[in-house]
């Protein structure tokens, strides 16, 4: 256990989705059964992210959409703490702030989501011309890719609203993909049709996704300290391998980037970390993959190691993809 702090009580802000309270619940009940004398209040904010839900996420001009009105409170001292979905918490952050420790991470996948009364499906039987709503850049290059017999419509909202677009019965919708973290804390398990990864349907996913992302002030040890006590080593190590590939390569836009890590044991007996990392031009035409194996054991390693899949993506040709997308928002 870490030193007690003098502080007694503790306040955490979120914003005010229904997944972003459970998430915050699953971290403040952490905290409460490692520091049962410390009191964790929930301070929960409407951010610009949540009020807008029409506009395509990429087009946003602003990055921080989900987490700057929080910042502001982290930074002004009103909360202590900042519980984020990781994939949503941009890779650079006020210099005032920093990620914790993160806790163990859930079920990491996009899953595959039928209209109601379909049945199940998996990407590759869907009917051609099926429609697949979503707004994620990485989701729709990836889905051009391999699946050219499917169409793509933007769809944004948080995971309840695009349940309910979806279902609507004059969507033009077949199916969305989603991450199955949300949808397992929203205990919406049995709405998954297919999960997907590099041997399922052959999608990557998010960086970051299905973690979460605890936001701190860069100087505060004490909740440093408390978040260790309930973190998870290899979550963070991964996580802060993928973010450091992003941060590299997004150059200030959002990157068609799949990632997939995993620990495996090495002929060695070592430990390492297994990277795949894909980019994809935006109409699936062109893409560049890579697959390394990194030691890592801390997060100074672990950042290093994300920059050498990030140097190798590159070298494989991934820098022309990237500008050729940067290129057509400025011409946009
Ligand atoms: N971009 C929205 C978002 N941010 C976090 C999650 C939930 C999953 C997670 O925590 O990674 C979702 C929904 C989704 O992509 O389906």
């Amino acid at each position: 256990m870490a030193s007690a702090p003098a502080q007694k009580t503790f306040t955490v802000g979120t914003r005010s989705s229904k997944l972003a309270l459970l998430q915050t619940d699953l971290v403040v009940n952490e905290l409460r059964k490692a520091y049962p004398d410390y009191k964790f209040e929930v301070l929960s904010k409407e951010t610009a992210g949540d009020k807008n839900t029409t506009i395509a996420f990429r087009e946003f001009t602003t990055k921080n959409l989900w987490t700057e009105e929080l910042e502001e409170l982290l930074i002004a001292g009103k909360v202590d703490f900042i519980v984020h979905s990781l994939k949503d918490v941009p890779t650079l952050i006020p210099a005032e702030c920093a990620l914790g420790p993160m806790m163990k991470r859930a079920d990491r996948r996009d899953v595959l989501v039928m209209k109601k009364g379909l049945p199940a499906q998996t990407l590759a039987d869907l009917a051609p011309g099926s429609v697949v709503g979503t707004s994620s850049i990485r989701r729709t290059a990836q889905l051009a890719r391999q699946y050219s017999h499917l169409k793509v419509i933007n769809m944004r909202g948080n995971i309840g609203t695009r349940l309910a677009k979806l279902d609507a019965e004059d969507s033009p919708y077949t199916c969305i993909i989603l991450a199955a973290a949300g949808l397992l804390r929203l205990d919406l398990g049995d709405r998954i049709s297919q999960y997907l990864d590099s041997e399922n349907g052959g999608m990557l996913y998010a960086v970051g996704q299905g973690a979460l992302g605890i936001e701190i002030r860069k100087d505060d040890k004490v909740m440093y300290d408390m978040l260790s006590n309930i973190g998870d080593e290899e979550t963070t190590l991964e996580c802060l391998a993928e973010r450091n590939l992003l941060r590299i390569l997004e150059g200030g836009c959002s990157a068609p980037l799949g990632v997939e890590t995993e620990w495996v044991q090495a002929s060695d007996g070592s430990k390492k970390l297994r990277f795949k990392a894909i980019i994809v031009s935006v109409d699936g035409t062109e893409s560049t993959e890579v697959e390394i194996d990194g030691a890592v054991d801390s997060p100074k390693s672990a950042e290093a190691f994300g920059e050498t899949v990030a140097k190798a993506l590159v070298a494989d040709g991934a820098g022309k993809i990237l500008e050729a997308i940067q290129e057509s928002k400025k011409s946009a």
